[in-house]
């Protein structure tokens, strides 16, 4: 056995937990955190914003290209993007942890320390303030996010109006773009993950991509300001910009006309590295905050640190003409990221 870092088979889950624990944030309005039966939040709004999402080793992430800080941190990006897309600020998380118990309790730490940095760059005042850990063969990590809405009225699918011009918050396809190349280029003929050429594509020419991928940086701090700069309707883009800015079209009624300068301009730093549109357009996991605003509303270049792009307008729908999404005029399938449709 190694002494300084044993297996949690080794460890048993009071020392895996006297370990983990003192590397999670507190959190601006927790009252109570880790360590007891639950945790004591403020809700200062009186109201509170909930979210949850799991990410499940194969299907969502392969621990021979994901470092387990990288997974830290990717839970935390993704599922307060999620908060930041009804327009609030993220107060606290909940994360539930299964792995394998020939596992380390370094790769634990290395998993809190994920988290921790994460909500550190893109929410500071939030917690973690509970969660669990058990044994499972394939990895699992599922996260719940709570969020504040500081007196606003959430910023739903439904709400863009024809004349809103159409905007996003974030790059588009980058993160495709990573996968592609991971899956191109980081696996070997029996389709298992090459962890050290996941690391020299990381270092090299697409490594931004690749990062983009594994350890996204999403702009959570930018909803809660959309919000107050009147955004009629938000979401964020996770399953690919056709298929989500689909939603928003359903959800409000109306044609999302996108216009493919805008789309390209969002698209640039992927398109750079010799994507197609296409990843822009119906890759996922950009995690960018597609919204809406009334026409005479135009949000600063920059939000959160992230480039804010107008990809269009919203328009009207004909007589018996269904909800959807244009490109230049020509229409565009609903297609992207679909949990029980991947072939990947
Ligand atoms: N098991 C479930 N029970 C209740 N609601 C669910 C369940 N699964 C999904 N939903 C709801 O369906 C909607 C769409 O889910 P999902 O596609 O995961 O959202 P998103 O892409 O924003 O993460 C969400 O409002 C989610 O809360
Ligand atoms: C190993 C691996 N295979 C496939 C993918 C692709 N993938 C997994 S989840 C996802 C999109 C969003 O995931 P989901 O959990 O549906 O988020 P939600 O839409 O619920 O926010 C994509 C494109 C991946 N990231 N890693
Ligand atoms: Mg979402």
């Amino acid at each position: 056995m190694d002494d300084a870092d044993p297996t949690l088979h080794e460890a048993g889950e009071l020392e895996a937990l006297r370990r983990f624990l003192p590397l999670l944030p507190a959190g601006a309005v927790t009252e109570l955190g880790p360590g007891d039966d639950a945790a004591v939040v403020r809700a200062p709004d009186g109201r509170f914003v909930v979210t949850t999402d799991t990410m499940l080793e194969g299907a969502d992430f392969r621990l021979g290209w994901s470092s387990w800080h990288d997974l830290g941190w990717k839970a935390v990006a993704t599922n307060l993007i999620d908060v930041a897309a009804m327009g609030a600020s993220p107060t606290s998380l909940v994360v539930a942890l299964a792995v394998a118990s020939s596992t380390r309790v370094s790769a634990l730490e290395a998993f809190a320390s994920g988290l921790a940095d994460a909500v550190a760059a893109m929410a500071p005042d939030c917690g973690v303030v509970g969660g669990d850990l058990g044994t499972a063969p394939h990895a699992t990590v599922a996260v719940t996010a709570f969020g504040d809405l500081g007196g606003r009225a959430p910023v739903l699918r439904s709400g863009a109006r024809p004349a809103d011009a159409v905007w996003c918050v974030g790059g588009l396809g980058l993160a495709a773009t990573g996968l592609r190349m991971l899956f191109a280029q980081a696996q070997d003929e029996a389709a298992v993950p090459v962890a050290s050429a996941a690391e020299r594509l990381r270092a090299g020419a697409g490594g931004r991509a690749v990062a983009a991928q594994l350890a996204p940086v999403t702009p959570i701090a930018a909803g809660a300001l959309l919000a107050e700069l009147g955004a009629t309707a938000m979401l964020d883009v996770s399953d690919g910009l056709a298929l989500d800015a689909a939603r928003v079209a359903r959800a409000s009624g109306v044609r999302i006309a996108l216009e493919r300068a805008g789309v390209e301009a969002a698209a640039a730093d992927a398109l750079a590295l010799g994507a197609s549109l296409e990843a822009a357009l119906h890759g996922g996991e950009d995690h960018a905050l597609l919204f809406t605003l009334p026409a005479g509303t135009a949000p600063p270049v920059e939000l959160a640190g992230h480039p804010v792009h107008r990809l269009g307008t919203v328009e009207p729908l004909a007589e018996g003409e269904p909800p959807g999404v244009t490109l230049d005029d020509g229409p565009v399938e609903p297609r992207g990221w679909d949990p029980y449709r991947a072939s990947a």
